[in-house]
């Protein structure tokens, strides 16, 4: 990795919609797990082509419930998520084999655990919304099996993805100590007005939580405007020395009922590759897109921040 910054891939489900994928289903993008596979690892060879130092696998919205519901075993649902690490692992071995030379870095797979929220498709890891039943042991064991799962597999790292509020964030800590996981993570959130986390709630309690969790190793946001990245990034910088993780989307807002994206009401002037530059300058040392970003945003991000050709 260049000066100090990892370049994080751009948006999974969205390009793999961009390649003709139909994800328009509960499962979301984890459907291309049962129906488009080869997309999967077309879209992996894509962000390595264009410089990404870490590939974030398809498993966001794959969960053992989810593959359930479709009529599909347990045992059917875990060879799914198992997969989900192998088309990235097997990508990253593929392209590396080819392309071990001068401007690339071999890049590390982060298994993808998307929110409760993002299990629930009702764009709820936008609100952090549970419903009043919802408890920490109750997120604890949503996300117990699958994390099993996806480290049995051999991820680099671990990605938690989206998360909206502060249990959830808590349970995944407590749920690390409790499973004793020896690869690197990191919770990134979600925040919809740039100051918060999605639910309303203080960064400030979040991160003192986090802080004396030695599992969590980066913190961050991710699919959030890029507009308010920068702000975030110093507000994180006085709430916690661990690295930060920065990968905001396009900054068209997800409509969770209509389920299609919608058009920011005021667009920024600087483009995605300029204000990753300043991210960077302003201290985060992952730096990549998510939703509606393409392997050109992170083509762009690769040639500012690790003059790549
Ligand atoms: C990050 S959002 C666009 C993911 C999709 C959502 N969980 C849904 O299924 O509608
Ligand atoms: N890693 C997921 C995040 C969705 S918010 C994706 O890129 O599809
Ligand atoms: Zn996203």
């Amino acid at each position: 990795m260049n000066c100090g910054v990892a370049v994080i891939d751009g948006g999974l489900a969205t390009q793999l919609e961009a390649l003709g994928a139909d994800i328009n289903d509960p499962l979301w993008s984890a459907r291309c797990l049962i129906s488009d596979p080869h997309l999967i690892k077309q879209v992996h060879l894509q962000y390595l082509e264009a410089g990404a130092d870490i590939l974030v696998t398809s498993s966001y919205q794959a969960t053992i419930p989810g593959f359930l519901s479709k009529g599909l075993s347990i045992e059917e649902g875990e060879l799914l998520l198992q997969q989900s690490v192998k088309l990235a692992l097997e990508a990253r071995d593929n392209f590396w084999k080819l392309n071990a030379d001068n401007y690339y870095s071999r890049a590390l797979v982060a298994a993808s655990i998307g929110s409760y929220g993002a299990y629930l498709a009702d764009g709820s890891e936008y609100s952090g919304h549970y419903g009043p039943d919802m408890n920490l042991e109750k997120l604890k064991e949503f996300h117990r099996r699958r994390l099993q799962v996806l480290v049995d597999a051999g991820p680099d790292l671990l990605a938690f993805e989206t998360i909206p509020n502060k249990l959830e964030a808590q349970a995944l800590a407590v749920l690390l100590d409790e499973e004793n996981i020896q690869i690197p993570s990191w919770i990134c959130f979600s925040s919809v007005d740039g100051e918060h986390m999605s639910s309303g709630e203080d960064f400030k309690e979040c991160l003192d939580i986090l802080n004396r969790n030695e599992k969590v190793n980066i913190v961050g946001i991710n699919c959030s405007s890029p507009q308010f990245i920068e702000n975030l990034i110093l507000k994180f910088k006085k709430l916690t020395n661990k690295l930060l993780a920065v990968y905001p989307n396009s900054g068209e807002v997800w409509d969770g009922r209509a389920k299609r994206w919608l058009q920011p009401e005021c667009v920024g002037e600087k483009s995605f590759d300029l204000l990753a530059k300043r991210w960077h300058e302003c201290g985060a040392s992952l730096i990549g897109g998510c939703c509606r970003t393409t392997p050109c945003t992170i083509r762009s991000i690769s040639k500012l921040l690790k003059n790549m050709p």
